[in-house]
């Protein structure tokens, strides 16, 4: 028995978390994270203050505590800072990632601490296993189709010590049915969307409103101008759609391959055009971050969510990895997260900093 803090979001997922920790006989209090209060306005919609009412109402349901707990500063300082700075310097940051280590088991899991809870949990889709040695590592969840255990990838060994994800055990359909069995107001909610917590707010939108326009040209591999953009910050490598530019070849888009920030220029070609860099097999990867020791050798590698992993062999070059697939990966993007993998257990994870051939 233990005091464990959940993160309450208002969600089916750790409303169940709540609820299946408490029936486990820990002491249970919900806190939700206020981070992000759409106070400037931006399109979209961000439900938070409904978010706050549906996890009041399933602690109030399991009778345990609620706390809102205001971290709009730190998730402005960790978070927005640095989903902004990294789009202006021309990569592909990923929040979600970073909210894990930085927000949930980072400032939120240090204010339970202070508060005297044990540990935090969560609705992730991911096991968390104790081994021998006292020490905990993570396994993919349970449902292959929800696994989040990529999310978790930058969280550092004592993070994981104090984490507990016990939805991560059962498939969604069941945690539906959990959330029935114990009469949850949540139980038939919709799922969530958006940047981490910024609700439904679309990255553009939110980008739009803080990067300033910087146009340039879009072109093709061979230098012709195609079109213009609004800012480079806006399109993502591999990207199909949302360019503009239409393709003569029927059923055969343009894709983004390339951005160029010292000529502003966004070049497209096309998805098995020789020479695009579409496809790369050869990276860089830097901040590791590793839960049980660094790694070496052979290794599986997820470049990003809901990707399949894929076999890699992995050299350290400096304090980066060399990190070489079998198979050529569609744009990779530096600034993503690269979550490597023994079989089903979560190693650690870097940043891709240099993409190579
Ligand atoms: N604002 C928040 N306050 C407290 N905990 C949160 C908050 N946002 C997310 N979490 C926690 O992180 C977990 C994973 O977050 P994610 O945004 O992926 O939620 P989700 O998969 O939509 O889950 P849920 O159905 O619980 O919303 C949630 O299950 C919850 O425990």
């Amino acid at each position: 028995m233990a005091r464990i803090m959940v993160g309450l979001s208002g969600g089916v997922d750790s409303s169940v978390a709540a609820a299946l920790l408490q029936e486990q006989g820990h002491e249970v209090v919900g806190g939700y994270m206020k981070n992000w209060i759409n106070d400037e306005g931006i399109a979209g919609d961000c439900p938070w203050e409904q978010d706050v009412e549906d996890a009041h109402a399933v602690a109030k349901h399991l009778g345990i505590e609620f706390r809102v707990i205001d971290l709009v500063d730190h998730y402005r300082e960790r978070i927005v800072d640095y989903l902004l700075a990294g789009y202006r310097d021309g990569i592909t940051p990923n929040p979600d990632v970073f909210c894990n280590r930085e927000m949930k088991f980072g400032v939120f899991l240090d204010y339970a601490l202070s508060q005297g809870f044990e540990a935090v949990g969560t609705g992730h889709y991911a096991r968390r296993r104790e081994l021998a040695d006292g020490s905990a590592v993570i396994l993919r969840g349970a449902d292959p189709n929800k696994d989040q255990s990529y999310f978790l990838a930058m969280m550092k060994p004592e993070q994981i010590q104090r984490a507990r994800f016990p939805v991560g055990e059962l498939l969604k359909t069941q945690v539906r049915d959990e959330a029935r069995r114990f009469g949850l107001p949540t139980a038939e909610k919709k799922d969530s969307q958006g940047i981490c917590f910024i609700g439904n707010i679309k990255m553009n939108d939110f980008l739009t409103h803080y990067v300033k326009d910087d146009p340039g040209e879009i072109v093709d591999l061979e230098g012709r101008v195609l079109g213009t953009h609004r800012g480079l910050h806006l399109f993502t490598l591999g990207q199909r759609k949302g360019h503009g530019v239409a393709s003569p070849r029927d059923g055969m888009a343009y894709v983004v391959v390339r951005k160029e920030p010292e000529s502003k220029r966004l070049v497209v070609a096309y998805e098995d055009q020789e020479g695009s860099g579409l496809y790369s097999s050869t990276c860089l990867v830097g901040s590791l971050s590793w839960m049980n020791g660094a790694r070496h050798g052979v290794l599986d590698a997820q470049p990003r969510y809901r990707a399949k992993s894929e076999r890699v062999t992995v050299v350290a070059e400096g304090d980066r990895l060399r990190v070489n697939f079998q198979r050529p990966q569609r744009a990779l993007t530096p600034g993503q997260v690269c979550a490597f993998y023994d079989g089903g257990q979560l190693l650690g994870g870097g940043v891709f900093e240099v993409i190579e051939a």
